[in-house]
């Protein structure tokens, strides 16, 4: 009798907290719809003095007339991180749900629907890694480079750009990577190869480590590409760890948090498919026995540009130092290396990147925003002839390399 009393008490309880998220949530809505200022958070969340701070610092910047900075009159940046740190905002306050991802279902749905172009890719990794001692380097190199561009146009199918339109991987992923090649504007994976290949040759002689870290962006498909170029960098010893960063916070609707890589490997590991469930158990290994590392620094879901980071988050800075290559995947990570600022095309990316050098790093990303440096002289406009829209369509990709500091 007691515990049907409890159990009706949490269902209640429940229902209040719902419903005290869905008001806050339109709270939110009716506020961006209107311009309303941007207001200060009231969670106790570990960041909340850092936006709030943040806030009162671009109010003090901008705005001379003393005007409060409103959601159409602030940085495109700024108010889009906002808003999804304000999303967070009304379930902390909406106890006991405060740990309830509202994107979790189409993320999973992304996964669920790419399930055909993952299960492809998984037996390619496992028949490439069956014959990674027999082969030579170029063959290697080969299969590096084919990896490298799944996990480039992987990056299609973020959620952010029409939520709920999930955007599934549904043919083999292999087969058309050669009619994709003329669409890769920059193409550094000749210097990523190099780097990893003498690294590898320096650490058969000193058993020295060979680091790589993976600054992850949307869960589903995109999360399996990288995670299929992690383990093949495990099996061919170009790497001997990996750290991966996620998001701590529901992000930009489809980035990648702790709850989907726990989900995702559980999928893997229940599927009937050999090619999955033995993906699923050798990722949970690499897992168990840090050959793999899971991050969540906070960082990564606050406003400030990637070149702040030193001051910012100094410890996130000093621990990127010790990489030996950082990947930074998808077009909102760029924007942030770029400070979301719109450079000449052919400004280099090194300068485009304002100091930002922990360590050689690169970024895979499909161009879904109108910020892109590092280009040769002619070649935006040559792009823009053939398509307008190329800058938003996300048709064209990069795989941008910077020598680091
Ligand atoms: O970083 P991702 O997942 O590749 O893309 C995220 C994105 O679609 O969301 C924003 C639009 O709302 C843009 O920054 C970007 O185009
Ligand atoms: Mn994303």
């Amino acid at each position: 009798m007691r515990s049907a009393r409890c159990g009706r008490g949490l269902a209640l309880e429940g229902t209040e907290a719902e419903k005290k998220a869905i008001s806050l949530l339109s709270k939110l809505r009716n506020e961006l719809q209107t311009d309303k200022p941007l207001l200060p958070l009231h969670d106790d969340w570990v960041d909340t003095d850092i936006w709030n701070q943040y806030l009162e610092d671009q109010h003090n910047l901008l705005n001379e007339n003393d005007k409060k900075i409103s959601w159409f009159q602030s940085s495109w940046l700024y108010v889009e991180c906002y808003l999804y740190r304000r999303i967070h905002e009304a379930l902390v306050l909406s106890s006991p749900i405060s740990d309830f991802d509202v994107f979790k279902d189409s993320k999973d749905q992304n996964f669920l629907e790419s399930r055909g172009a993952i299960e492809a890719l998984c037996f390619y990794l496992q028949e490439s890694k069956r014959t990674i001692e027999v082969v030579d380097e170029n063959i290697q190199k080969d299969e590096f480079c084919k990896l490298l561009q799944i996990m480039l146009w992987g990056n299609k199918c973020d959620l952010a750009v029409v939520p709920g339109q999930s955007i599934p991987q549904t043919s083999s992923p292999l087969t058309i990577l050669e009619g994709l090649k003329p669409f890769i504007l920059v193409n550094n994976m000749d210097a990523l190869w190099s780097l990893l290949l003498n690294k590898r040759k320096k650490s058969q002689e000193n058993f020295s480590v060979i680091r790589v870290d993976f600054i992850l962006d949307n869960a589903g498909f995109e999360l399996v590409t990288d995670l299929v170029m992690a383990d093949f960098l495990i099996a061919s010893n170009l790497a001997t760890e990996i750290h991966f960063h996620g998001k701590c916070i529901p992000w930009f609707v489809s980035d990648t948090n702790i709850k989907d890589v726990n989900w995702l490997i559980t999928q893997l590991k229940a599927a009937e498919s050999t090619y999955l469930s033995t993906c699923g158990l050798i990722w949970e290994d690499y897992l168990k026995k840090k050959t793999w590392v899971y991050h969540d620094h906070m960082f990564w879901t606050l406003p400030f540009e990637y070149c702040a980071m030193p001051h910012v988050a100094p410890d996130l800075y000093a621990d990127l130092q010790k990489s030996n290559l950082i990947l930074f995947k998808g077009d909102l990570n760029y924007r942030k290396l770029l400070g979301d600022r719109k450079w000449g095309l052919t400004i280099p990316f090194h300068e485009a990147l304002n100091g930002f050098h922990p360590a050689p790093l690169c970024s895979i990303r499909t161009v879904k925003t109108q910020v892109q440096a590092g280009l040769a002289p002619g070649q935006g406009e040559q792009v823009a002839d053939s398509n307008p829209e190329w800058m938003t369509s996300g048709n064209y990709g990069i795989l941008q390399f910077d020598g680091g500091p």
